[in-house]
């Protein structure tokens, strides 16, 4: 595909956005109608989408406009490239820029397009992140590096990076934790990769691992919001007793063969399981938020999430806290996390419990910033008062 043959593929997955469809959905159905498309088209026509998506407000503002036309336009502007130079209308390339497009609009001050956000939630940000809220919604909208989880068990962080680099994948380690490595050229090809095939490496995020490395210590884990698994094979690989559970048991489905890849046990746990093995030492709830810190991954969410649907979740971070709880034994540590940054997702959440139950202490609260080497997280570690 052309350059602008490029274009023209992001304008319509980006309307089909518009219209209501998921931004994995949409990619995902034009690469099945676009099977011309090779590895590097498709790659490249992805960055373009989640490049609009990161910016829509300030793209949209300097494109004149709202539709994927427009935005692709001001995406382009504000990465420094003439937009007439790829809207030709030749080889698959959008038509022409027209009289009123040709028109760069006058750059606008307002703070919503500034931070690419919707305008409900500047007050959010400023409330939760204080000084550094201009900073987080600007770090939203870059890419997210690209991170590997280092298998202590299998390989040390050196081996790891060696063997990757022997592959043509170049990484460096990571100062949020001592298990990441941030790859630095060769991201597409770690899947394919001998040490992902061996269990050496894992993709996460190093805040996510970070969260891991810091919980308090203690034999049997529960990992009792599982989704994928991501950390409770980071428990298992620090030595852990591991066990995994999570409401919608099918989340866990790539679990076992995860494990297996990684040479660890972690069993698998639904209701009655939990009952049986409780108490755990620690039980670590890793709640479904808005993913406000991981933006960058997933930028579709920014424009989606709404007032109530915010505080749906916050009610069901409260109601997840207040179910562990009881799965953790005397002495024992229920551990809070999200990929939020909003403090009524994180801190509020941690007061709110505190308030309504007793026998709880509070021993750490930790933010982890967006930032060059990791997403936004946030964890609370509470503990049980042993009586
Ligand atoms: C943020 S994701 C977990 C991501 C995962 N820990 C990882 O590192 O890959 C939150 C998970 O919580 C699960 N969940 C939602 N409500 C729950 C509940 N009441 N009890 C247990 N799990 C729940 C969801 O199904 C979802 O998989």
């Amino acid at each position: 595909m052309t350059p602008g043959a490029r274009i023209a593929a992001a304008i319509d997955i980006l309307d089909a956005i518009t219209a209501g469809a998921a931004a994995e959905q949409a990619l995902t159905q034009w690469a099945r109608r676009s099977r011309f498309a090779g590895a590097k088209d498709r790659a490249a026509v992805r960055d373009h989408v989640f490049d609009a998506l990161r910016r829509w407000r300030s793209a949209g503002a300097a494109g004149g406009g709202q539709s994927g036309r427009a935005v692709m336009i001001g995406l382009l502007r504000e990465d420094g490239t003439d937009p007439a130079q790829l809207f030709t209308g030749e080889r698959h390339a959008p038509e022409p820029l027209s009289h009123d497009e040709a028109q760069v609009p006058e750059p606008t001050p307002a703070r919503g397009v500034r931070w690419n956000l919707p305008d409900w939630l500047l007050p959010e940000f400023a409330e939760s992140l204080g000084a550094h809220a201009e900073a987080t919604a600007q770090a939203l909208q870059s890419r997210a590096p690209v991170t590997l989880r280092v298998n202590l068990r299998k390989a040390s962080r050196a081996e790891a990076q060696d063997a990757l680099q022997a592959e043509g994948i170049l990484c460096a380690p990571n100062p949020l934790c001592a298990t990441a490595l941030t790859v630095t050229e060769g991201a597409r090809r770690v899947k394919q990769s001998a040490p992902f095939a061996q269990g050496w490496i894992e993709l996460q995020d190093a805040a996510s691992q970070a969260v891991v490395a810091a919980l308090p210590s203690g034999a049997r884990c529960l990992d009792y919001c599982a989704g994928g698994g991501g950390k409770a094979l980071a428990m298992a690989a620090d030595g852990r007793t591991t066990f995994a559970h999570d409401i919608d048991a099918g989340r866990m489905k790539d679990l076992p063969s995860r494990a297996q890849r990684a040479g660890a046990a972690i069993r698998l746990l639904d209701r009655a399981g939990l009952e049986q093995e409780r108490p755990f030492d620690v039980v670590l709830c890793d709640a479904p938020c808005s993913g406000s810190g991981a933006w960058r991954r997933a930028p579709h969410g920014k424009w989606t999430l709404t007032p109530e649907r915010l505080a749906e979740l916050t009610a069901v971070q409260d109601s997840i806290l207040d179910t562990a709880k009881d799965l953790v034994g005397a002495g024992g540590h229920l551990v809070y996390a999200t990929c939020s940054v909003l403090r009524r997702e994180n801190e509020d959440r941690i007061a709110a419990f505190l308030a309504g139950h007793n026998g709880w202490f509070c021993r750490l609260e930790q933010r982890f910033d967006i930032q060059q080497h990791g997403d936004g997280f946030f964890t609370a570690h509470l503990t049980r008062v042993k009586l």
